[in-house]
């Protein structure tokens, strides 16, 4: 298993080009199950999850090519033959559920194993069922997978429903929106996630013929069409906001001057009035983001909660940079019930936290000491990274195949700001 070794106490200063995200790529991977004509997807980060739903799409019998060294990719699903997502597939990966409403949709079923449990949250999937039961599928839970079909309905096809879920989904609202945009009929989705990446979706599903209206707010309205085509131009994924916010918290840690390339300020509106809060300067200017840090960071409190509120995959990163801030703050997790697990290895790196359920209160020390410390889950990972880059000494993170599955080259492009940061291969 490799790791991370750091050694800390470096400032960070120069250009950071940010990738596209990683949420956006992997159901926009899935639409591509939505039509037979081959398509191109570009800005496509080269992370391991996308990897991962590279290798289950082929599994399928779909086509998929990297075009040489760029972030183009090539999808073919003219060739699918089999429309089910085994559990070898699927266990390191939740967004594989994001195959079951195209697959349904296009195919009138689909076998899909049950995601495994994830770190931060048992994280069911009982609104996926209930809304494509809504829509006419005929779903059952069986030995771990969820096998679904559209019984009689004319050529096997969903019905438009109206979907109200009971809390936010982002991957739910995905899956309803490709499901819907081949269904017969119209789908209103009431309580939709209102994420940058569902409205990326939405927009590559427009390109490809569908009819949706609504996308960025809480209610999308999708007129299912016969069939979709293949975008006339490669769509580009949207800038990852949370590799991004990553960067920005690094540097209000470890202080210096960076450029982001290629990020969306107007994604990161929670996060940047934070980080101003912190201490920060941060400009937009001509599609880059500048921050520049040159004091310790005042501590900031914050709660996570849905889009456009301050996202819960950046509470670990923020929660980093409140561990060496002057005072106290308080931070309250709302979205998952398990998403602390960085806490212990934080404190083992001299952070005072203490986690009270859903809340956690950090009072911020001069200096972390750096340790070996475990990677748990994705975003815990990166707050490790970024503690370790202001902590005393050597930091080892291990197990960093968790930051590996939604980071595209980290220590490299933190190394290129001119972090000591190595990958130790094991
Ligand atoms: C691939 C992807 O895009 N992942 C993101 C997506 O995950 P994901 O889409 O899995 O997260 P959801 O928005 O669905 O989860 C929100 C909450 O609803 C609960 N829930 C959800 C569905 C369901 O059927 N039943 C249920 O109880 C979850 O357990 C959680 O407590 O949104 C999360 C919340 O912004 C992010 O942290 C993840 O990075
Ligand atoms: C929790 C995350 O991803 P996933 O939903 O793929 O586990 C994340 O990106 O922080």
């Amino acid at each position: 298993m490799d790791k991370l070794l750091i050694r800390g106490g470096k400032p960070l200063n120069g250009t950071v080009t940010i990738s596209g995200a990683k949420n956006a790529a992997l159901p926009e991977l899935c639409a591509a199950l939505l039509t037979e004509e081959p398509m191109v997807l570009d800005n496509v980060p080269r992370l391991q999850d996308v990897q991962t739903m590279i290798k289950l799409l082929r599994n399928m019998g779909a086509g998929v090519e990297w075009q040489g060294d760029s972030h183009r990719l090539q999808l073919n699903a003219g060739t699918v033959t089999s429309p089910e997502a085994p559990y070898e597939l699927v266990k390191t990966m939740r967004a594989s559920i994001l195959a079951l409403g195209p697959l349904l949709a296009r195919f009138g079923e689909a076998t899909v194993s049950l995601p495994g449990g994830c770190a931060i949250g048992s994280r069911p999937v009982d609104q996926h069922i209930k809304g494509l039961q809504a829509m006419g599928a005929d779903i059952r839970v069986e030995h771990g997978y969820i096998i679904a079909k559209v019984n009689g309905r004319p050529n096997g096809k969903l019905q438009g429903a109206r979907i109200t879920t009971d809390m936010i989904t982002v991957t739910g609202t995905e899956n309803f929106l490709m499901a819907a945009c081949l269904a017969e009929g119209e789908t209103v989705l009431e309580n939709a996630a209102q994420e940058p990446e569902v409205t990326d979706l939405a927009e590559l599903l427009i390109k490809m013929g569908a009819k949706i209206t609504g996308h960025g707010t809480s209610r999308i309205v999708i007129q299912g069409v016969e069939r979709l085509h293949a975008p006339q131009e490669a769509h580009s994924i949207v800038p990852d906001r949370i590799e991004a916010g990553t960067f920005l918290c690094a540097v209000a840690a470890a202080g210096g001057d960076v450029a982001l390339v290629g990020s969306r300020a107007d994604h990161l509106d929670a996060l940047i009035e934070k980080l101003r809060e912190a201490g920060a300067s941060i400009n937009a200017i001509n599609g880059q983001l500048r921050i520049s840090m040159s004091t310790r960071p005042l501590a900031v409190g914050f709660r996570t909660s849905e889009y456009p509120a301050f996202p819960t995959d950046m509470q670990a990163q923020l929660m980093a940079v409140n561990c060496v801030a002057s005072g106290m703050a308080r931070i309250s997790e709302t979205i998952f019930e398990n998403r602390f697990m960085h806490v212990n290895e934080l404190v083992r790196l001299g952070a005072h936290i203490e986690v009270d359920g859903h809340m956690a209160v950090v009072s911020g020390v001069e200096r972390l000491s750096g340790a070996t410390v475990m990677a748990t889950d994705l975003r815990a990972s990166a707050s490790l990274v970024i503690a370790g880059l202001c902590a005393d000494g050597e930091t080892v993170v291990d197990r960093i195949y968790h930051l590996d599955r939604g980071y595209e080259q980290m220590e490299a492009k933190l190394r290129g700001l001119g972090a000591d940061i190595e990958r130790i291969s094991a």
